[in-house]
């Protein structure tokens, strides 16, 4: 049995905790969070434990989920953590993945532990996608789109702006270039030309809102490249218009082959989430199941998800996943 622990109670930590009642090979030993313990309940009874006991705890998990945010937490968290646990991690700020792997490579490697990072779907199942119809079609163009939807990523980076209560920001695809990419144009286009971002905040009692919409339409990585418009509303509107989390999105290749490229071939991977943070928790789950297979094996560092072999994320066996599966 595969003992797991959560560190961060968000929407990532709830949906972890709800995938890893779908296995039979995982149990969650529990949820460690920087608020106080006592303050928090969760979804299946498992027991809250502050952030800071974790470390006392190393020899009854393992392997650790972090859910904290990409923007704040988990260039900080990961390596932390990694130093008693074997660790895995959605960091998402593509910008910024080379220096966290770094980080939490050299954490790993000092602990003798393995880390995951930037796991779920985008970085993630989209970035094998990439990878597949970049290594199978070298002659051709990759585009991806995302939404229309809500990125967590982006709108806990909004969330994390001083005078900000709550905050949903939308990732809303340019129609005319989707169709463009459908109809095999392969069309050159910039960040901007792809998508625009829509954000509905929810500012704090006396906050300035012009400082907040500032902040939220320059910020690097986030909202600095795309026509960005933000909302200011109510808690009450927040609660009432924005309380899923749906999202989504497409990876296209398209390339030739033949001598003379006479051939020419798409290869389209679609998402369509009502959770967006479930389904990423799921990604979680399958990949945490292979870290731990992946160390048991004698494997340390920091991976990603193109070095995991897709057999190490399934619970069965490779037998029975060849006579059913292949
Ligand atoms: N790779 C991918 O495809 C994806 C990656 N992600 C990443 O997941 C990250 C986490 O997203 P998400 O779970 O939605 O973020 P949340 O804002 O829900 O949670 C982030 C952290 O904030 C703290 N927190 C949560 N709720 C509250 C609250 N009410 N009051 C105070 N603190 C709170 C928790 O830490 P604590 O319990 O310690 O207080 C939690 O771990 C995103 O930043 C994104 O980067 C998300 C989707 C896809
Ligand atoms: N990491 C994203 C997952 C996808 C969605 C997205 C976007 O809307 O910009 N980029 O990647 C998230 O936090 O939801």
């Amino acid at each position: 049995m595969i003992r797991i622990g959560i560190a961060g109670y968000g929407n990532l930590g709830r949906g972890v905790e709800s995938a890893l009642t779908t296995t039979a090979d995982m149990k969650l030993v529990g949820v460690f969070t920087r608020r106080n313990p006592d303050t928090l309940k969760t979804k299946t009874g498992a027991p809250v434990y502050a952030m800071d006991q974790a470390k006392d705890m190393a020899d009854q998990i393992d392997v650790m989920i972090l859910c904290g945010g990409s923007a704040n937490d988990l260039p900080k968290q990961t390596a932390e953590l990694a130093q008693y646990f074997n660790v895995i991690d959605s960091f998402d700020t593509h910008a910024k993945i080379p220096e966290h792997f770094a980080a939490v490579d050299a954490a790993c490697k000092k602990s003798g532990k393995i880390g995951m990072i930037s796991v779920g779907w985008d970085p993630g199942m989209f970035s094998l996608n990439r990878l597949y119809g970049q290594a199978i079609l070298p002659n051709g163009h990759d585009y991806t789109f995302w939404g229309k939807g809500v990125s967590q990523g982006h709108s806990d980076a909004i969330r994390r702006i001083p005078g900000v209560q709550d905050a949903r920001q939308y990732t809303i695809p340019v129609e005319a270039a989707l169709e463009s990419v459908r109809r095999g144009e392969n069309p050159e286009l910039t960040t901007r030309q792809k998508h625009t971002r829509e954000c509905f905040v929810v500012a704090k009692e006396g906050a300035d809102k012009a400082e907040i919409e500032k902040a939220i339409v320059t910020m690097p990585n986030y909202f600095a490249d795309y026509d960005t418009t933000v909302h200011f509303i109510t808690q009450e509107e927040l609660d009432r218009d924005h309380a899923g989390i749906p999202h989504g999105g497409m990876v296209f290749r398209t390339g030739t082959t033949g001598l003379n490229g006479e051939n020419q071939h798409v290869i389209e991977y679609k998402l369509t989430l009502d959770s967006n943070p479930e389904f990423t928790s799921s990604v979680l789950v399958a990949f945490a199941r292979a870290a731990y297979r992946l160390h048991s094996e004698g494997q340390t560092g920091c991976k990603t998800v193109f070095d995991v072999a897709p057999a190490y994320l399934h619970p069965e066996s490779g037998e029975a996943l060849r006579a059913k599966l292949l």
